[in-house]
Protein backbone atom coordinates (compact mmCIF):
# COMPACT_ATOMS: atom_id res chain seq x y z
CA UNK A 1 0.00 0.00 0.00
CA UNK A 2 0.90 3.64 -0.73
CA UNK A 3 1.80 6.15 1.33
CA UNK A 4 -0.99 8.03 0.23
CA UNK A 5 -4.70 7.59 -1.77
CA UNK A 6 -4.21 7.61 -5.41
CA UNK A 7 -7.05 8.25 -7.93
CA UNK A 8 -7.39 4.75 -8.18
CA UNK A 9 -8.71 4.61 -4.90
CA UNK A 10 -11.62 7.63 -5.83
CA UNK A 11 -14.98 7.31 -7.03
CA UNK A 12 -15.09 9.98 -9.15
CA UNK A 13 -18.09 9.25 -12.31
CA UNK A 14 -19.71 12.66 -11.58
CA UNK A 15 -18.12 14.10 -8.93
CA UNK A 16 -16.18 17.79 -9.45
CA UNK A 17 -12.73 17.16 -8.85
CA UNK A 18 -10.17 19.65 -7.93
CA UNK A 19 -6.96 18.88 -9.75
CA UNK A 20 -3.88 21.34 -8.92
CA UNK A 21 -1.56 20.66 -11.49
CA UNK A 22 1.98 22.84 -12.27
CA UNK A 23 1.31 24.83 -15.44
CA UNK A 24 4.00 26.95 -14.90
CA UNK A 25 5.79 26.62 -17.94
CA UNK A 26 8.21 29.19 -20.01
CA UNK A 27 6.39 31.33 -21.82
CA UNK A 28 7.15 34.42 -24.50
CA UNK A 29 5.18 36.70 -25.68
CA UNK A 30 2.25 34.87 -24.71
CA UNK A 31 3.45 31.44 -26.46
CA UNK A 32 4.16 28.68 -24.74
CA UNK A 33 7.72 27.47 -25.23
CA UNK A 34 8.47 24.25 -23.96
CA UNK A 35 5.35 21.55 -22.97
CA UNK A 36 6.58 19.08 -20.96
CA UNK A 37 4.77 20.31 -17.87
CA UNK A 38 1.99 20.34 -19.82
CA UNK A 39 1.96 16.64 -21.39
CA UNK A 40 3.35 15.12 -18.23
CA UNK A 41 -0.22 15.94 -16.40
CA UNK A 42 -2.35 14.05 -19.82
CA UNK A 43 -3.03 10.82 -17.91
CA UNK A 44 -4.19 12.07 -14.89
CA UNK A 45 -6.42 14.52 -16.38
CA UNK A 46 -7.47 11.96 -19.28
CA UNK A 47 -8.14 9.20 -16.54
CA UNK A 48 -10.32 10.97 -14.57
CA UNK A 49 -12.60 12.71 -17.33
CA UNK A 50 -12.70 9.02 -18.77
CA UNK A 51 -13.96 7.98 -15.65
CA UNK A 52 -17.19 11.10 -15.75
CA UNK A 53 -15.38 13.66 -13.35
CA UNK A 54 -16.15 16.70 -13.78
CA UNK A 55 -11.97 18.20 -14.26
CA UNK A 56 -11.38 21.15 -12.64
CA UNK A 57 -7.90 22.54 -13.23
CA UNK A 58 -5.96 24.71 -10.53
CA UNK A 59 -3.00 25.99 -10.95
CA UNK A 60 -0.22 29.12 -11.16
CA UNK A 61 1.97 31.06 -12.99
CA UNK A 62 4.67 33.48 -12.66
CA UNK A 63 4.41 35.22 -9.07
CA UNK A 64 2.18 37.95 -9.25
CA UNK A 65 2.13 38.28 -5.38
CA UNK A 66 -1.47 38.68 -5.16
CA UNK A 67 -2.38 41.27 -8.35
CA UNK A 68 -3.88 40.45 -11.73
CA UNK A 69 -1.15 40.92 -13.79
CA UNK A 70 -1.83 40.08 -17.20
CA UNK A 71 1.27 38.81 -18.18
CA UNK A 72 0.67 36.00 -15.56
CA UNK A 73 -2.78 34.74 -17.18
CA UNK A 74 -3.31 31.22 -17.71
CA UNK A 75 -5.37 31.74 -20.44
CA UNK A 76 -2.50 31.47 -23.15
CA UNK A 77 -1.71 27.39 -21.75
CA UNK A 78 -5.76 26.54 -22.84
CA UNK A 79 -4.91 25.79 -26.45
CA UNK A 80 -1.48 24.21 -25.76
CA UNK A 81 -3.23 22.29 -23.13
CA UNK A 82 -6.30 21.47 -25.45
CA UNK A 83 -3.66 20.58 -28.03
CA UNK A 84 -1.89 17.50 -25.78
CA UNK A 85 -5.13 16.19 -24.48
CA UNK A 86 -6.96 16.33 -27.46
CA UNK A 87 -10.26 17.88 -25.93
CA UNK A 88 -11.25 21.05 -25.40
CA UNK A 89 -10.68 22.90 -22.22
CA UNK A 90 -12.95 25.55 -21.15
CA UNK A 91 -11.37 28.93 -19.14
CA UNK A 92 -12.44 30.54 -16.00
CA UNK A 93 -11.29 34.02 -15.18
CA UNK A 94 -10.87 33.25 -11.80
CA UNK A 95 -10.14 30.70 -9.44
CA UNK A 96 -13.38 31.14 -6.56
CA UNK A 97 -16.16 33.06 -6.76
CA UNK A 98 -19.30 33.53 -9.06
CA UNK A 99 -17.15 32.88 -12.14
CA UNK A 100 -15.64 29.97 -11.32
CA UNK A 101 -19.30 28.38 -9.66
CA UNK A 102 -20.73 29.75 -12.75
CA UNK A 103 -17.89 27.40 -15.04
CA UNK A 104 -18.30 24.61 -12.88
CA UNK A 105 -21.89 24.68 -13.10
CA UNK A 106 -21.97 23.77 -16.56
CA UNK A 107 -19.44 21.63 -16.62
CA UNK A 108 -20.98 18.34 -17.64
CA UNK A 109 -18.86 14.71 -16.59
CA UNK A 110 -15.95 14.08 -18.28
CA UNK A 111 -15.47 17.56 -19.38
CA UNK A 112 -11.99 19.48 -18.44
CA UNK A 113 -12.23 23.62 -16.78
CA UNK A 114 -8.80 25.17 -16.20
CA UNK A 115 -9.11 28.40 -13.44
CA UNK A 116 -7.37 31.34 -13.80
CA UNK A 117 -4.39 31.96 -11.67
CA UNK A 118 -4.51 30.95 -8.15
CA UNK A 119 -1.56 33.66 -7.80
CA UNK A 120 -3.57 36.48 -8.06
CA UNK A 121 -5.35 35.42 -4.67
CA UNK A 122 -3.04 36.98 -1.75
CA UNK A 123 -3.99 33.98 0.50
CA UNK A 124 -2.64 31.56 -1.85
CA UNK A 125 1.19 31.76 -1.06
CA UNK A 126 -0.23 32.42 2.34
CA UNK A 127 -2.19 29.23 2.50
CA UNK A 128 -5.18 31.32 3.98
CA UNK A 129 -7.61 29.25 5.58
CA UNK A 130 -10.70 31.49 3.43
CA UNK A 131 -9.14 30.92 0.34
CA UNK A 132 -9.11 26.74 1.09
CA UNK A 133 -12.79 27.10 2.12
CA UNK A 134 -13.76 29.07 -1.15
CA UNK A 135 -11.70 26.75 -3.39
CA UNK A 136 -13.04 23.51 -1.20
CA UNK A 137 -16.42 24.94 -1.87
CA UNK A 138 -15.77 24.24 -5.38
CA UNK A 139 -15.39 20.74 -5.74
CA UNK A 140 -16.20 17.01 -4.23
CA UNK A 141 -12.50 15.92 -3.79
CA UNK A 142 -8.85 16.95 -4.53
CA UNK A 143 -6.19 15.25 -6.75
CA UNK A 144 -2.42 16.68 -6.17
CA UNK A 145 -0.56 16.30 -9.40
CA UNK A 146 1.66 19.25 -8.98
CA UNK A 147 4.86 17.39 -7.92
CA UNK A 148 7.01 20.98 -8.82
CA UNK A 149 4.89 23.13 -6.57
CA UNK A 150 4.92 20.56 -3.72
CA UNK A 151 7.61 22.49 -1.93
CA UNK A 152 5.30 25.51 -1.43
CA UNK A 153 2.85 25.30 1.97
CA UNK A 154 -0.25 27.22 -0.24
CA UNK A 155 -3.30 26.84 -0.54
CA UNK A 156 -4.08 24.76 -3.36
CA UNK A 157 -0.87 23.05 -3.00
CA UNK A 158 -1.53 22.11 0.55
CA UNK A 159 -4.48 23.32 2.18
CA UNK A 160 -6.85 21.73 0.43
CA UNK A 161 -5.90 18.41 1.19
CA UNK A 162 -7.19 18.82 4.08
CA UNK A 163 -10.38 20.30 3.75
CA UNK A 164 -11.66 17.60 1.16
CA UNK A 165 -10.43 13.71 0.44
CA UNK A 166 -7.11 14.09 -1.26
CA UNK A 167 -5.57 11.92 -4.03
CA UNK A 168 -2.19 12.22 -5.53
CA UNK A 169 -2.19 12.13 -9.62
CA UNK A 170 -0.15 10.09 -12.36
CA UNK A 171 2.63 12.42 -12.11
CA UNK A 172 2.93 12.90 -8.46
CA UNK A 173 3.12 9.27 -8.08
CA UNK A 174 5.29 8.94 -11.00
CA UNK A 175 8.05 11.31 -9.99
CA UNK A 176 7.90 10.06 -6.56
CA UNK A 177 8.30 6.19 -8.11
CA UNK A 178 11.30 7.71 -10.95
CA UNK A 179 13.44 9.60 -8.17
CA UNK A 180 13.20 7.16 -5.66
CA UNK A 181 14.51 4.97 -8.13
CA UNK A 182 17.00 7.17 -9.80
CA UNK A 183 18.71 8.64 -6.69
CA UNK A 184 17.53 6.69 -3.48
CA UNK A 185 20.89 5.47 -2.73
CA UNK A 186 23.43 7.27 -5.76
CA UNK A 187 26.35 5.94 -6.41
CA UNK A 188 29.25 8.54 -5.83
CA UNK A 189 30.49 10.97 -6.44
CA UNK A 190 28.24 13.35 -7.09
CA UNK A 191 27.89 16.01 -8.72
CA UNK A 192 25.20 18.97 -8.40
CA UNK A 193 24.74 21.61 -10.61
CA UNK A 194 22.50 24.68 -9.34
CA UNK A 195 22.25 27.77 -11.45
CA UNK A 196 19.00 29.90 -13.01
CA UNK A 197 17.36 33.01 -11.32
CA UNK A 198 15.31 31.91 -8.94
CA UNK A 199 18.29 32.70 -6.28
CA UNK A 200 16.65 33.45 -3.09
CA UNK A 201 14.09 30.62 -2.66
CA UNK A 202 17.06 28.35 -3.66
CA UNK A 203 20.31 29.56 -2.22
CA UNK A 204 19.24 28.09 1.49
CA UNK A 205 18.29 24.79 -0.36
CA UNK A 206 22.55 24.75 -1.00
CA UNK A 207 23.49 24.82 2.42
CA UNK A 208 21.79 21.22 2.98
CA UNK A 209 22.88 20.09 -0.40
CA UNK A 210 27.01 20.59 0.44
CA UNK A 211 26.51 18.09 2.95
CA UNK A 212 25.27 15.45 0.22
CA UNK A 213 27.42 16.05 -2.50
CA UNK A 214 30.78 15.94 -3.70
CA UNK A 215 31.23 18.70 -6.11
CA UNK A 216 28.74 21.65 -6.62
CA UNK A 217 28.50 23.41 -10.24
CA UNK A 218 27.25 26.96 -9.73
CA UNK A 219 26.04 28.97 -12.42
CA UNK A 220 23.47 30.52 -14.32
CA UNK A 221 22.13 34.20 -11.98
CA UNK A 222 23.14 32.24 -8.28
CA UNK A 223 26.46 32.32 -9.26
CA UNK A 224 26.89 36.13 -9.27
CA UNK A 225 25.43 36.31 -6.15
CA UNK A 226 28.29 34.01 -4.99
CA UNK A 227 31.01 35.50 -7.02
CA UNK A 228 29.72 39.74 -5.24
CA UNK A 229 30.33 37.64 -1.83
CA UNK A 230 33.96 36.84 -2.47
CA UNK A 231 34.39 40.18 -3.46
CA UNK A 232 33.94 39.91 -7.02
CA UNK A 233 32.18 42.95 -8.95
CA UNK A 234 29.82 41.67 -11.06
CA UNK A 235 28.44 44.93 -12.81
CA UNK A 236 24.93 44.75 -13.75
CA UNK A 237 24.42 41.31 -13.68
CA UNK A 238 21.32 39.60 -12.11
CA UNK A 239 22.51 39.48 -8.49
CA UNK A 240 21.08 39.60 -4.78
CA UNK A 241 24.00 41.39 -3.01
CA UNK A 242 21.46 41.05 0.19
CA UNK A 243 22.46 37.07 0.56
CA UNK A 244 26.40 37.65 0.56
CA UNK A 245 26.24 36.01 4.41
CA UNK A 246 24.53 33.39 2.94
CA UNK A 247 26.87 32.82 0.62
CA UNK A 248 29.58 32.64 2.25
CA UNK A 249 28.17 30.62 4.81
CA UNK A 250 27.49 28.21 2.57
CA UNK A 251 30.89 27.90 0.89
CA UNK A 252 32.69 27.91 4.47
CA UNK A 253 30.35 24.76 5.24
CA UNK A 254 31.23 22.92 2.07
CA UNK A 255 34.66 23.48 3.00
CA UNK A 256 33.82 21.40 6.37
CA UNK A 257 32.15 18.89 4.56
CA UNK A 258 34.87 18.13 1.35
CA UNK A 259 31.94 19.54 -0.75
CA UNK A 260 34.03 20.54 -3.95
CA UNK A 261 32.36 24.27 -5.15
CA UNK A 262 33.13 25.13 -8.55
CA UNK A 263 32.18 28.96 -9.60
CA UNK A 264 32.49 30.33 -12.65
CA UNK A 265 36.12 31.65 -13.88
CA UNK A 266 35.38 33.63 -16.91
CA UNK A 267 31.89 35.34 -18.45
CA UNK A 268 30.05 36.13 -21.34
CA UNK A 269 28.69 39.29 -20.92
CA UNK A 270 26.63 41.71 -22.38
CA UNK A 271 24.89 45.28 -22.21
CA UNK A 272 21.76 44.33 -23.30
CA UNK A 273 19.05 41.16 -22.47
CA UNK A 274 18.87 40.34 -26.09
CA UNK A 275 18.85 37.79 -28.65
CA UNK A 276 22.50 38.54 -30.62
CA UNK A 277 23.68 41.46 -28.11
CA UNK A 278 27.41 42.49 -28.35
CA UNK A 279 28.73 40.40 -26.10
CA UNK A 280 31.95 39.89 -25.21
CA UNK A 281 34.18 36.93 -22.71
CA UNK A 282 35.91 38.18 -20.38
CA UNK A 283 37.56 36.75 -16.24
CA UNK A 284 35.23 36.81 -14.05
CA UNK A 285 37.17 39.48 -12.18
CA UNK A 286 37.25 41.94 -15.24
CA UNK A 287 33.67 42.38 -15.19
CA UNK A 288 32.39 45.76 -17.29
CA UNK A 289 30.23 48.10 -14.85
CA UNK A 290 27.60 48.71 -17.17
CA UNK A 291 27.35 44.95 -18.23
CA UNK A 292 25.93 42.09 -17.21
CA UNK A 293 26.80 38.45 -16.56
CA UNK A 294 24.30 36.35 -19.20
CA UNK A 295 26.49 32.83 -19.45
CA UNK A 296 29.64 30.79 -17.85
CA UNK A 297 32.47 31.32 -20.13
CA UNK A 298 34.30 28.63 -22.43
CA UNK A 299 37.22 28.25 -19.97
CA UNK A 300 33.94 27.27 -16.76
CA UNK A 301 32.45 25.07 -18.90
CA UNK A 302 35.21 23.26 -19.53
CA UNK A 303 35.72 22.76 -16.05
CA UNK A 304 32.20 21.81 -15.48
CA UNK A 305 32.39 19.11 -18.37
CA UNK A 306 36.09 17.62 -16.54
CA UNK A 307 33.87 17.85 -12.87
CA UNK A 308 30.87 15.98 -14.49
CA UNK A 309 33.90 13.21 -15.90
CA UNK A 310 34.61 12.70 -12.31
CA UNK A 311 30.92 11.76 -10.91
CA UNK A 312 28.92 8.99 -10.87
CA UNK A 313 25.97 10.68 -10.23
CA UNK A 314 24.99 14.19 -11.59
CA UNK A 315 21.78 15.92 -10.58
CA UNK A 316 20.89 19.36 -11.97
CA UNK A 317 18.42 21.90 -11.76
CA UNK A 318 18.93 25.70 -13.02
CA UNK A 319 20.46 26.49 -16.61
CA UNK A 320 24.04 27.89 -16.60
CA UNK A 321 23.24 31.00 -18.97
CA UNK A 322 20.38 32.65 -19.85
CA UNK A 323 19.79 29.72 -22.44
CA UNK A 324 16.39 31.26 -24.13
CA UNK A 325 18.68 33.97 -25.92
CA UNK A 326 21.31 33.10 -28.27
CA UNK A 327 24.91 32.73 -28.08
CA UNK A 328 23.93 32.41 -23.92
CA UNK A 329 22.76 29.17 -24.50
CA UNK A 330 26.06 28.11 -25.42
CA UNK A 331 27.36 26.95 -21.78
CA UNK A 332 24.45 25.13 -20.92
CA UNK A 333 23.90 23.37 -24.57
CA UNK A 334 27.34 22.09 -23.75
CA UNK A 335 27.44 20.66 -20.48
CA UNK A 336 24.05 18.98 -21.18
CA UNK A 337 25.44 17.31 -23.86
CA UNK A 338 28.74 16.34 -22.41
CA UNK A 339 26.51 15.27 -19.87
CA UNK A 340 24.41 13.56 -21.95
CA UNK A 341 27.08 11.53 -24.13
CA UNK A 342 28.23 10.29 -20.42
CA UNK A 343 24.98 9.06 -19.76
CA UNK A 344 25.15 7.23 -23.40
CA UNK A 345 28.50 5.65 -22.49
CA UNK A 346 27.04 4.34 -18.95
CA UNK A 347 29.42 6.31 -17.09
CA UNK A 348 26.74 8.80 -16.06
CA UNK A 349 23.34 8.75 -14.01
CA UNK A 350 21.86 11.78 -14.59
CA UNK A 351 18.70 13.17 -13.55
CA UNK A 352 17.76 17.02 -14.32
CA UNK A 353 14.74 19.24 -13.65
CA UNK A 354 12.64 22.47 -13.32
CA UNK A 355 10.78 24.25 -15.72
CA UNK A 356 13.50 25.90 -17.92
CA UNK A 357 15.91 23.20 -17.00
CA UNK A 358 13.83 20.83 -19.08
CA UNK A 359 13.06 23.27 -21.99
CA UNK A 360 17.04 24.14 -22.03
CA UNK A 361 17.76 20.09 -22.32
CA UNK A 362 15.28 20.28 -25.05
CA UNK A 363 17.02 23.16 -26.53
CA UNK A 364 20.37 20.88 -26.69
CA UNK A 365 18.23 17.82 -28.12
CA UNK A 366 19.33 15.79 -25.04
CA UNK A 367 16.16 15.47 -22.93
CA UNK A 368 15.82 11.85 -23.80
CA UNK A 369 19.04 10.98 -23.37
CA UNK A 370 19.19 12.01 -19.70
CA UNK A 371 18.32 9.32 -17.19
CA UNK A 372 15.33 11.07 -15.79
CA UNK A 373 13.77 14.95 -16.71
CA UNK A 374 11.55 15.86 -13.48
CA UNK A 375 9.02 18.38 -14.29
CA UNK A 376 10.44 19.89 -10.97
CA UNK A 377 13.24 21.93 -9.78
CA UNK A 378 13.27 23.20 -6.40
CA UNK A 379 11.06 20.60 -5.46
CA UNK A 380 13.36 18.30 -6.76
CA UNK A 381 16.15 19.83 -4.58
CA UNK A 382 14.30 19.85 -1.44
CA UNK A 383 13.20 15.86 -2.20
CA UNK A 384 17.24 15.38 -3.07
CA UNK A 385 17.76 16.86 0.79
CA UNK A 386 15.63 14.47 2.65
CA UNK A 387 12.86 17.20 3.13
CA UNK A 388 9.54 16.63 3.88
CA UNK A 389 7.16 18.28 0.99
CA UNK A 390 4.14 20.28 2.03
CA UNK A 391 2.03 18.94 -0.64
CA UNK A 392 3.82 15.60 -0.62
CA UNK A 393 2.98 15.15 3.43
CA UNK A 394 -0.47 16.47 3.10
CA UNK A 395 -1.46 13.57 1.05
CA UNK A 396 -0.13 10.72 3.31
CA UNK A 397 -3.00 8.85 4.65
N1 LIG B 1 23.33 34.86 -15.74
C1 LIG B 1 22.00 34.93 -15.81
N2 LIG B 1 21.37 36.13 -15.77
C2 LIG B 1 20.03 36.21 -15.83
N3 LIG B 1 19.21 35.15 -15.95
C3 LIG B 1 19.79 33.93 -15.99
C4 LIG B 1 21.19 33.76 -15.91
N4 LIG B 1 21.45 32.43 -15.98
C5 LIG B 1 20.26 31.81 -16.06
N5 LIG B 1 19.26 32.69 -16.08
C6 LIG B 1 17.81 32.43 -16.21
O1 LIG B 1 17.37 31.50 -15.24
C7 LIG B 1 16.09 31.05 -15.65
C8 LIG B 1 15.78 29.69 -15.10
O2 LIG B 1 15.92 29.69 -13.69
P1 LIG B 1 15.02 28.80 -12.72
O3 LIG B 1 13.60 29.23 -12.83
O4 LIG B 1 15.67 28.88 -11.39
O5 LIG B 1 15.18 27.35 -13.36
P2 LIG B 1 14.14 26.12 -13.37
O6 LIG B 1 12.83 26.65 -13.93
O7 LIG B 1 14.75 25.10 -14.26
O8 LIG B 1 14.00 25.67 -11.95
C9 LIG B 1 16.09 31.12 -17.17
O9 LIG B 1 15.01 31.90 -17.59
C10 LIG B 1 17.42 31.78 -17.51
O10 LIG B 1 17.32 32.76 -18.53
O1 LIG C 1 8.46 26.41 -11.67
C1 LIG C 1 8.47 25.97 -10.53
O2 LIG C 1 9.60 25.64 -9.85
P1 LIG C 1 11.08 25.49 -10.50
O3 LIG C 1 11.46 26.79 -11.19
O4 LIG C 1 11.94 25.21 -9.31
O5 LIG C 1 11.06 24.36 -11.47
C2 LIG C 1 7.21 25.69 -9.76
O6 LIG C 1 6.08 25.99 -10.55
C3 LIG C 1 7.17 26.51 -8.47
O7 LIG C 1 7.16 27.89 -8.75
P2 LIG C 1 7.67 28.92 -7.62
O8 LIG C 1 9.15 28.74 -7.45
O9 LIG C 1 7.30 30.29 -8.15
O10 LIG C 1 6.92 28.59 -6.35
Amino acid sequence: MSAFKTIDDADVAAKRVLVRVDLNVPMENGVVTDATRIERIVPTIRDLADRGAKVILLAHFGRPKGERKPEDSLKPVVAPLAKALGRPVAFADDCVGEVAAAAIDVLAPGEVLLLENTRYHKGEEKNDPALVAKLAALGDLYVNDAFSAAHRAHASTEGLAHALPAYAGRTMQAELTALGAALGQPKRPVIAIVGGAKVSTKIDLLENLVGKVDILVIGGGMANTFLAAKGVAVGKSLCEHDLAETATRIMAKAATTGCEILLPVDAVVAREFKAGAANETVDVAAVPADAMILDVGPQSVAAVSAAIDRAATLIWNGPLGAFEIQPFDAATVEAARHAAARTTAGALLSVAGGGDTVAALNHAGVAETFTYVSTAGGAFLEWMEGKELPGVAALTR
